[in-house]
């Protein structure tokens, strides 16, 4: 999850935030929606010097405020993309916004998870090419992992279910990928209090080093702090104004670019790796 970011769909925040309640979207104080929306442009740059091809969905005004977070609708495989089934009702249609992008793209499906199973993408973590570390939790539920399992069991990839706890409640966003963000193959940013201990055993177990996010700025950010996206090993975008999240990473050799997101990733429950779906890592 941390090779070099060759391709990846986006969509802007410009017409799909535009009209948002956010209070129906459960969204902070800070949403203010031109603002998220130049936050997002200025990010999207960010990943395109980076090297990235971004690929847009269609920047409309369908009321789908939640759909710039690309993240959790598909899942991207070695044999095709997964469409997903999303545990947040208001955003079940955008689903098939993904799956007509792939079609247009030529991008084959592998899978489709149906109905009454749900996984977000945020709760899917790869632990390498052969082991897929999924949540469950609110948004990802028992049926929707077996079904995961079921697709990927012929490709030689093991699917392991972890339960992660209620946090701040129904309406909340926690995802497995609100406690852990990979830096490179060897390393990752986490929030260890809150990582399902067996998760936290077997990342253990292949190796994986561990560099602790800062508690006041994770509690500060609602997490967002710890959601950082890598561009390439080492090389990670971030959300502004988390200092000491972003020492911990330097010192563990990682280059760290930031933007500010107090209007879209803050008060949106979202941060950069939310707001990327990676199609290719290379
Ligand atoms: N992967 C992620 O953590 N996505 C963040 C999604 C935020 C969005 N407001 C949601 O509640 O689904």
């Amino acid at each position: 999850m941390a090779a070099p970011l060759k391709r990846v769909l986006m969509r802007s925040a410009r017409s799909a935030m535009r009209g948002a309640d956010r209070t129906k979207w459960h969204y902070g104080p800070g949403f203010d929606p031109s603002k998220a929306a130049s936050q997002h442009a200025a990010f999207a740059e960010l990943v395109a010097a980076a090297g990235a091809r971004v690929e847009w969905l269609d920047d409309r005004d369908d009321g789908l405020a939640d759909s710039v977070f690309t993240h959790d609708p598909s899942l991207m495989t070695g044999h095709g993309a997964i469409i997903l089934s999303m545990g947040k009702a208001l955003r079940r249609p955008e689903p098939s916004l993904h799956e007509a992008a792939y079609e247009r793209m030529g991008i084959p499906i592998l899978g489709r998870v149906e109905a009454p199973g749900t996984v977000e993408g945020g709760d899917c973590v790869w632990v390498d090419g052969g082991t897929l570390a999924v949540g469950r939790g609110l948004r990802t539920n028992e049926a929707g992992i077996r079904q995961l399992a079921d697709m990927l069991l012929p490709h030689g990839i093991e699917v392991l279910g972890f339960d992660l706890p209620l946090w701040h409640g129904e309406e909340a966003c926690l995802h497995l990928m609100s406690v852990i963000s990979p830096l490179a193959e060897d390393l990752a940013l986490v929030y260890s209090p809150l990582l399902p201990a067996a998760f936290y055993q077997l990342l253990k177990a292949r190796g994986i080093r561990l560099v602790e996010g800062d508690a006041d700025e994770f509690s500060a950010s609602s997490g967002l702090s710890l959601n950082v996206l890598p561009t390439a090993p080492h090389q990670v975008i971030a959300v502004a104004g988390f200092p000491r999240t972003k020492a911990a990473m330097e010192k563990a050799g990682c280059m760290v670019q930031t933007f500010e997101a107090d209007a879209l990733c803050i008060a949106c429950e979202g941060g950069p790796t939310c707001l990327t779906r990676p199609i290719l890592r290379q």
